[in-house]
């Protein structure tokens, strides 16, 4: 039996996750954009938010939510974080039982601080969950570029069972079970994407974007283990793979809101210049939360908090790797 599979969230990831996944299965695509939807279908092109890229034939969109969700056999979230919660309550009320909950999201519900894995459990009791995460910039997958990536779910068996519905030849998609480093490692490498972008912008040297990248990686594995999630998951597709990939990236948001920081222009001017979702921004102030209740020190997410907050500039955090006192490198700070 081939599994059904409905996406909801029709803007650059969801798309292009939805093309790749109708290669292997039937998908319908939810975007609550009429527009959206009826390129999509019609033209094969989503112009919002993937312009001159050639969607797959086979891959099929609706504005119904309830079309999309009641026939699925595995749901996938591709929402941003602001709206995940709001999107999955509608979505329980035509929910089979049992069916398995995909985020792709990388972003924390900024009232809870909770995980979108967190939310599908308290809106979803039962139905088994996971993530889709690695360094998988959008774009340059619908290019046709090859990637890796990481489907992650803590039953070891049903995350093999899930993996041929994602995985291709371009697209390599490994199992992880540490469900909770795999998706943190996803939400944390956005906020030191900001700091390397702060960075470029202020024209700041490849060793210091070396040294950025180290440190921060240091800071989001501190963090990601003091939560519960394994060392080695940050150091894999996951952790190290994404920071890499959006630090480096100029096709990473995140990246580009720390650029035009570094240049001088304010937080709200580079929002609103955007029609795209930069999560780092507004997982700063969880991540905060998570770093003060959990003891850990972290230093260049604290500075990206500040700019973000308009606490401060880019240019006055900035003393990053001068500042006055350090210490040991395998200790925080
Ligand atoms: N782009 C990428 O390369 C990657 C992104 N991600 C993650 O995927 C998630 C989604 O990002 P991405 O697709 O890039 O975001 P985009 O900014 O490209 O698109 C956001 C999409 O979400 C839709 N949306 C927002 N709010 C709602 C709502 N309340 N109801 C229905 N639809 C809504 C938007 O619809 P509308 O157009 O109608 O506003 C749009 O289709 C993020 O967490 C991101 O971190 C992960 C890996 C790669
Ligand atoms: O998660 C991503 C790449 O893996 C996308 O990063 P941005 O959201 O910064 O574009």
């Amino acid at each position: 039996m081939r599994l059904k599979i409905g996406l909801l969230g029709g803007g650059s990831w969801g798309t292009t996750v939805a093309s790749l996944v109708s290669r292997n299965a039937p998908i319908t695509l939810w975007a609550r954009d009429a527009e959206t939807v009826a390129s999509i279908n019609r033209e094969h092109e989503n112009p919002k938010y993937l312009p001159g890229i050639t969607l797959p034939a086979a891959l099929t969109a609706t504005t119904s939510l309830e079309e999309a969700v009641a026939s699925a056999d595995v749901l996938v979230m591709g929402v941003p974080s602001h709206s995940f919660r709001g999107v999955l309550e509608e979505a329980q009320r035509h929910l089979r039982p049992w069916v398995p909950v995909i985020s792709l999201t990388k972003g924390l519900e900024l009232a809870s601080g909770k995980r979108m894995t967190e939310l599908i459990e308290e809106v979803l009791p039962g139905h088994p969950v996971g993530v889709l995460t690695g360094p998988n910039l959008a774009r340059e997958i619908m290019s046709g570029q090859a990637a890796a990536s990481v489907l992650s779910m803590e039953d070891e068996i049903v995350v093999r069972a899930l993996q041929p519905v994602f995985h291709s030849g371009l697209f390599r998609v490994y199992t992880n079970t540490d469900l909770l480093g795999c998706e943190l490692g996803g939400v944390l490498k956005n906020i030191i994407a900001i700091a390397v972008g702060m960075g470029d912008g202020l024209g700041a040297g490849d060793n210091t974007r070396a040294g950025l990248m180290t440190r921060g990686l240091a800071e989001i594995t501190r963090l990601g283990v003091a939560m519960g999630g394994r060392p080695e998951t940050f150091a894999g597709l996951a952790g190290m793979g994404d920071l890499i990939a959006t630090c480096t990236s100029p096709l990473s948001r995140n990246r580009h809101v720390g650029v035009e920081l570094g240049r001088g222009r304010h937080i709200d001017a580079i929002i609103e210049g955007m029609n795209m979702v930069a999560e780092g921004v507004k997982s700063a102030p969880t991540v905060m939360a998570l770093a003060e209740t959990y003891g850990i020190a972290m230093p260049i997410a604290s500075d990206v908090f500040d700019v973000t907050q308009g606490k401060r500039t880019a240019q006055e955090v900035f003393r990053g790797l001068l500042r006055s006192s350090v210490g040991d490198e395998a200790h925080p700070g």
